[in-house]
């Protein structure tokens, strides 16, 4: 019996992950976040999901464990969550009006080895006006987000395009994360 474990304490990959309706753990781990500065986006959100998910196998070690980390990205900057109101306010300030990246790595340990992969999502949002940042802040939603927004709640109003996986922004890119299970021998129904 092989046994799924989602290292995260992330609700929203929570739910992404109970789409798939199979039965699965969960067991969050607290690692190192911070990375070198002039790291690729690519290369810190891989990382950062391969941290996650080995804490969690080196106790389960015959598990597949799922680690994933998301960060928004624009021009060279790289936002993860906003450290209180005053952070968040620039950072969608900053993200008014403009196409931003949303990166998100996915790393997947089991006694197979360790598969680790990104995807990267483009966000267009509307000029936002700051009495409207201001409401959005009110909100609560912004402070334990990449970027201070949420695509899947009242953050939707921000967003004028996406190009890419909607499930990735919101934290877990479902169907690749299900194909690279595959590959990595996990039996899955479908
Ligand atoms: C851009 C965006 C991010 N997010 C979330 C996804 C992630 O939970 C969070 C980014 O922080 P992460 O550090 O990736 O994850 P986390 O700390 O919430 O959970 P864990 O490390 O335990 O897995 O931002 C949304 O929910 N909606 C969005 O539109």
């Amino acid at each position: 019996m092989q046994t799924l474990i989602l290292a995260s304490s992330s609700p929203r990959r929570k739910e992404l992950l109970e789409i798939l309706q199979l039965p699965f753990e969960i067991k969050s781990s607290d690692v190192d976040e911070n990375f070198e500065p002039g790291t690729k986006p690519a290369e810190v959100v891989m990382e950062l999901a391969k941290r996650k998910a080995d804490a969690v196998f080196q106790d389960h070690k015959d598990s597949y464990v799922i680690g994933a980390d998301t960060v928004v990205v624009l021009g060279d900057a790289i936002l993860g969550k906003p450290h209180d109101e005053d952070d968040a306010f620039t950072m969608l300030r900053s993200l008014s009006g403009k196409q931003h990246s949303v990166f998100t790595g996915v790393s997947i340990v089991s006694p197979q080895g360790t598969t680790t992969f990104f995807t990267e999502t483009k966000v267009l949002f509307w000029e936002l006006a700051d009495e409207e940042i201001k409401a959005y802040l009110k909100t609560g939603e912004p402070f334990d987000k990449a970027g201070a927004y949420g695509i899947q709640g009242f953050g939707s109003m921000l967003v004028k395009e996406i190009h890419g996986d909607y499930f990735a922004v919101v934290g877990l890119p479902v169907s690749q994360t299900v194909r690279k299970l595959k590959e990595a021998g996990f039996n899955l129904p479908m």
